[in-house]
């Protein structure tokens, strides 16, 4: 008898862990999810331990695993495992001792603002968006890593030796995962290296001319050799865990896994993740197109000649984490689930608008002195209109960020597809599309982050060879929203977010 093979999956998020192993139909037969700490140091900083992404990656997959052969399956169908990972938030580390040299700073922290400033002065600024795809801000792994070299002395000094080692949290689980110093692999895949700054969008190559436009010295720092999203012997293979030997094969970051979970793999389809933070993402086909209206361009995925293709990206920095907000620092509901309740209880936003500017407002504004407000408060007031208003703000800058694409891509998006945890309220969904006025398309299955880092470990070996295979992968249980407001109402509403949003700028402009 033929046993069936499975494909896992590490989706290493910006709150959660988690492991999943999927058949070849897609569909999830076993998983274990984990959350870590948040460490908020300072205002505006946010990191994580890097030691405790990875053990609770290992704990996930040995959880998971256990589920699985609970079912009566044996760990050694599990044929390759593939990983995705919470983009652009870095890690620093020494390759001689394998250790950490600081906290991973993630992609939300906002301490590199005062840095960036400066840098945006400097001759050639402006023109780095048309070699990487990304303007300067506080949001790429650059500007974290500029940070640690200047104010962190053990960064500094493995410098100095050129022992230092950097990596986005793809690299550092990779090279965790491999056992560290005793394999040394270090890589990463062009959708991950796509925002750090430092890859040439055309050539997919390390671009010498922006490490040097950073000042930084080449020959002193060990960076991640980009190699395929999906590839049979580049990302070596288990050495920790219960699943020691299997190979990994794939890896993709965080939003263009979610793209090719979700099959976007032709121009034209466009995704939005809806997470802590929010991504649309949309596939522009084989040659990146640059925005002038506030999108940056990313790699979409690498799958080898032919397979390789570029995706204009929307993104919004606090999403989920504003639900997550409401739950951990005021209370106002026990879980993030309870959201669309309380904003059931009262029947629109009530006059209040909330711009939820955390870390600065990204797509497509690019804010970097906006501060969290809220507008509208009156005696009227209610917990269910600031839920309202919660919701709203990520539907409104998604909003905007269509607005932004059509723009830059002259065509209108009909249908967007739809994921992350967000996306399991019904409210929001029917927000966006009257917001929008296209159809949102769910599909049942929503896991379509970490089915993508299956998809790119699956394609490497053999589990499906084309894209054709995965004709019927996650179709069912789909759910559609359709507009149900009017045009103009809609435009009424956005241009009262649009107040806000001009309202909001500046806060941090006298500090
Ligand atoms: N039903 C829900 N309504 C609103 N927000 C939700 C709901 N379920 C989860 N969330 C939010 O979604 C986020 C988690 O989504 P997820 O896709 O797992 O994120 P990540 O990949 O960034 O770790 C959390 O910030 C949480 O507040
Ligand atoms: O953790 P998420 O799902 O919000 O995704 C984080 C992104 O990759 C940051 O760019």
């Amino acid at each position: 008898m033929i046993r069936p093979t499975f494909v896992g999956a590490i989706d290493q998020g910006t709150t959660s862990s988690r492991f999943l192993i999927f058949n070849q139909r897609g569909e999830v037969v076993a998983t274990h999810q984990l959350e870590f700490a948040q460490h908020y140091p300072h205002p505006g900083w946010h990191e994580h331990d890097p030691e405790e992404l990875v053990s609770s990656v290992e704990t996930c997959v040995d959880g998971a695993v256990v589920e699985f052969e609970k079912q009566g399956h044996n760990r050694e169908q599990i044929v390759a495992v593939g990983i995705t990972n919470q983009r652009e938030t870095t890690v620093v580390w020494d390759k001689t001792t394998g250790k950490a040299l600081h906290n991973a700073i993630v992609w939300t922290d906002a301490r590199s603002q005062e840095l960036v400033r400066k840098l945006k002065h400097r001759i050639g600024a402006s023109e780095l968006i048309s070699r990487c795809g990304l303007p300067l801000s506080t949001y790429p792994s650059v500007s974290k890593l500029l940070w640690l070299l200047e104010n962190v002395t053990e960064v500094k000094e493995a410098y100095e030796r050129g022992t230092l080692a950097f990596g986005t949290v793809d690299s550092w689980l990779t090279y965790k995962l491999n056992g560290g110093t005793a394999r040394n692999i270090h890589v990463t895949d062009p959708s991950n290296a796509s925002r750090t700054m430092f890859m040439n969008l055309e050539s997919l190559k390390y671009d010498a001319d922006l490490i040097d436009w950073f000042r930084l010295d080449r020959s002193k720092i060990n960076l991640p050799n980009i190699v395929p999203s999906s590839d049979t012997e580049a990302y070596g293979s288990l050495a920790t865990t219960s699943l020691k030997g299997t190979k990994i094969t794939g890896c993709l970051g965080d939003q263009s896994a979610a793209l090719v979970g979700q099959k976007g793999f032709t121009a034209g389809l466009a995704k939005n993740t809806y997470g802590t933070g929010c991504f649309l993402l949309y596939n522009v086909g084989p040659k990146p197109v640059i925005s002038t209206h506030g999108l940056l361009t990313t790699v979409a995925f690498d799958f080898g000649e032919g397979k390789r293709m570029y995706a204009l990206e929307g993104s919004i920095a606090v999403a989920g984490s504003s639900v997550k907000f409401l739950v951990d620092n005021f209370g106002f509901i026990e879980s993030s689930s309870k959201l669309s309740a309380l904003a059931e209880e009262v029947e629109d936003n009530g006059g209040c608008t909330f711009v939820t500017a955390f870390s600065g407002l990204f797509a497509p504004y690019w804010f970097d002195d906006a501060r969290g407000t809220i507008f509208g408060i009156t005696a009227y007031t209610q917990r269910g209109h600031i839920a309202r208003a919660t919701l709203e703000a990520t539907c409104f800058q998604t909003q905007a960020i269509l607005r932004a694409m059509e723009k830059d891509s002259g065509k209108p998006l009909t249908e967007l597809l739809v994921d992350g945890g967000m996306c399991n309220s019904d409210l929001i969904m029917q927000t966006q599309s009257d917001f929008t006025g296209i159809k949102v398309n769910r599909p049942g299955m929503r896991e379509t982050t970490a089915l993508g880092a299956a998809i790119a470990a699956g394609l490497a070996v053999g589990v499906w060879n084309s894209f054709e295979d995965l004709e019927n992968v996650n179709n069912e249980g789909r759910t559609f929203f359709k507009p149900q407001i009017s045009e103009q109402e809609a435009s009424k509403k956005f241009a009262r977010w649009e107040k806000a949003v001009q309202m909001s700028k500046g806060w941090l402009n006298d500090e």
